[in-house]
């Protein structure tokens, strides 16, 4: 196997990322939109491989945002791994990684930031309140810079992929939202860039998180009541070792609360702490 794609160019400006859209679409190719922060596993190559399925071109962004993380958080420690993220890509068919700085993204004077209501409501927002207006500015920004005709995200960060998608369409930009399946660790733990964080002993114990989510989403199917399944989730993750931050119920697409049995797909969704670690994870009732 070549150590690399001949094909994958490195852009780091808007300018140009838009010079080379333009051919694109002057040859009339469809073009997809991968958004990441990098540390590429095999979860970020799933979505470039649905991607080559879309469309003729991929744009991949590398893009450590440091508008969604708070003061308190990871930024400085975020895995930086460009060298082995351009070679993924390139191997998955990618064709341009946008890699802009902070200057490019974020130049002196910018002062606009998305309001989000709805599907950001609770969950994440309750622990990471300013999180979803970095995540949504950024990721409108890429879509209005790149101009793509899909833009492809996981279902691992499922309450996100539900604040883009109403982002979307509320906002009215042309582009279609694609939503993939989490990929996982054979034991079941959800690929993530913050996985290496864990120890071992931390690893060991990270799978319990979704065997819960598994045991509440097999309940709930089997008619039980939503509240005492997640209660007994809830109890099993903490049993492993994790500070909870949240285990819930919620409508699927709307992520509103459930408060009572209701038509339409439910979603379970978890975020928790192990060691220095914070996880997040979520899986379909129906
Ligand atoms: N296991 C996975 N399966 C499918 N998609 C994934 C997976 N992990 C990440 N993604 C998606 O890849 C895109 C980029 O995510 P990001 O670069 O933040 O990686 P990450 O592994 O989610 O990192 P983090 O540890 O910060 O959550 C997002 O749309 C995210 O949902
Ligand atoms: C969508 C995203 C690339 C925006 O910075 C980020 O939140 C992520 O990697 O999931
Ligand atoms: N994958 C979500 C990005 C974040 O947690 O900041």
């Amino acid at each position: 196997m070549p150590s690399s794609s001949p094909r994958i160019r490195t852009l780091h400006t808007v300018a140009e990322l838009r010079a080379q859209l333009r051919a694109w679409r002057a040859g009339g190719e469809r073009v997809a939109l991968v958004p990441t922060m990098g540390a590429l596993h095999a979860g970020h190559v799933e979505l470039m491989n649905v991607a080559r399925t879309l469309a003729q071109r991929i744009v991949v962004s590398i893009f450590v945002n440091p508008t969604q993380f708070a003061p308190t958080e990871d930024l400085g420690r975020y895995p930086r791994t460009l060298a082995a993220d351009l070679e993924k890509a390139g191997a998955a068919g990618v064709d341009i990684a946008f890699v802009p700085d902070v200057a490019e993204m974020y130049p002196p004077g910018f002062a606009t930031t998305i309001s989000l209501a709805g599907p950001a409501l609770g969950l994440e927002t309750d622990f990471r309140p300013t999180h979803f207006a970095g995540v949504a500015t950024v990721v409108a920004k890429l879509i209005l810079q790149t101009g793509p005709d899909v833009a492809l995200f996981g279902e691992k960060d499922y309450q996100q992929l539900q604040v883009i998608a109403r982002m979307a369409r509320d906002l009215d930009l042309p582009v279609e939202i694609v939503g993939v399946p989490t990929v996982r660790e054979p034991d079941g733990l959800a690929l993530s860039s913050r996985n290496v964080y864990l120890s071992a002993a931390d690893r060991a114990a990270a799978p319990a998180l979704h065997r819960a989510l598994q045991g509440a989403a097999a309940a709930i199917r089997a008619g039980g009541d939503i509240a005492e399944a997640v209660a007994t989730a809830r109890a099993q993750v903490s049993a492993a070792g994790f500070a909870l931050d949240y285990l819930e119920a919620r409508h699927a697409r709307s992520l509103a609360p459930i408060a009572a049995r209701e038509e339409g797909p439910i979603r379970l969704l978890v975020a928790a702490r192990i060691g220095a670690t914070r996880l997040i994870d979520n899986i379909g009732v129906d």
